[in-house]
């Protein structure tokens, strides 16, 4: 555990029930993020951790359960929406423009923020050319922040692969988010990869402020960087604590830690 502080809780999902026809992905799932924490979800395949990242970022609108952002009760709400109120997210498998250049993918996750109209953007004058004179100078900073000035100009789809997983967080960092969603981040990565990635993620929360949800099925790292962890299994909540308790909670034990992942 990293024995960082965390604060109030930002987020409050109540009861969550989620079910696609006959197939229930997640039952009365109920769990808390605070802010500033770095908070896990983790369980075997098809538990249902993807589809609670969804549910927290609008993808999905469970039937039944409460979702409690900030203080306020949300109603359906949008992905786009919840860019805008700050939350943004990651991929289990990247979505990046691979043709396009590490700098324009990394633009991309400005589009919440751009304020000019189209026609001002077009003519690239006066309100549009100060925005995009912002833009870049946020973008340069996050470039700065992951190291990796040295690729800024190169397509994304020539990188290797933890290269492209660090552009994909790069983007979700340029919508200065408040609290970010990352869906397996290690995945697919070698163990330098994954050191460099956990300090980024470390970084990322310390010094930027910001609140992590992250789904991951490295044990090690979940372990080393989460302040809590939620452990779900066959769409349910088994166990829920910091790393300690959920290590030696023995209903974990025998549905997760137990098995070979
Ligand atoms: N869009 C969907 N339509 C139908 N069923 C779905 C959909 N998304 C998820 N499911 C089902 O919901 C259950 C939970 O899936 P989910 O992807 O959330 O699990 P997961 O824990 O993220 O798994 P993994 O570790 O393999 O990514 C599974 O039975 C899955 O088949």
């Amino acid at each position: 555990m990293s024995g960082r502080t965390s604060g109030d809780v930002i987020l409050d999902l109540q009861n969550i029930s989620l079910r696609f026809g006959g197939v229930k992905a997640l039952t009365d799932i109920s769990f808390n993020v605070r802010e500033h924490e770095i908070r896990a979800i983790i369980g075997p395949n098809g538990a249902g951790k993807s589809s609670m990242l969804n549910v927290i970022n609008g993808v999905y609108h469970p039937q039944e359960g409460r979702i409690v952002f900030h203080g306020e009760e949300r109603r359906k709400m949008e992905p786009h929406k919840a860019a805008a109120q700050g939350i943004a997210r990651t991929f289990q498998n990247i979505a990046l423009f691979k043709g396009m250049s590490v700098l324009d993918n990394i633009m991309t996750g400005r589009i919440t923020k751009m304020h000019a109209s189209f026609l001002e953007q077009a003519i690239h004058f006066g309100r549009a050319r100060r925005e995009e004179l912002e833009h870049r100078q946020k973008v340069e900073e996050v470039i700065d922040f992951l190291e990796i000035q040295h690729i800024r100009k190169t397509p994304v789809g020539r990188l290797p692969y933890g290269l492209q997983k660090r552009v994909e967080l790069a983007r979700a960092l340029a919508a200065e988010p408040t609290m970010l969603l990352l869906d397996e981040p290690m995945a697919g990565m070698n163990v330098e990869e994954k050191q460099d990635m956990c300090r980024f993620i470390l970084d990322v929360n310390d010094q930027f402020g910001t609140t992590i949800v992250l789904i991951e099925h490295d044990m090690g790292v979940v372990m080393d960087i989460s302040d809590r962890v939620v452990v779900l299994d066959y769409g349910k909540k088994i166990g829920d604590g910091t790393p300690d308790e959920v290590r030696s909670n023995p209903e974990v034990i025998s549905a997760y830690l137990g098995v070979s992942h």
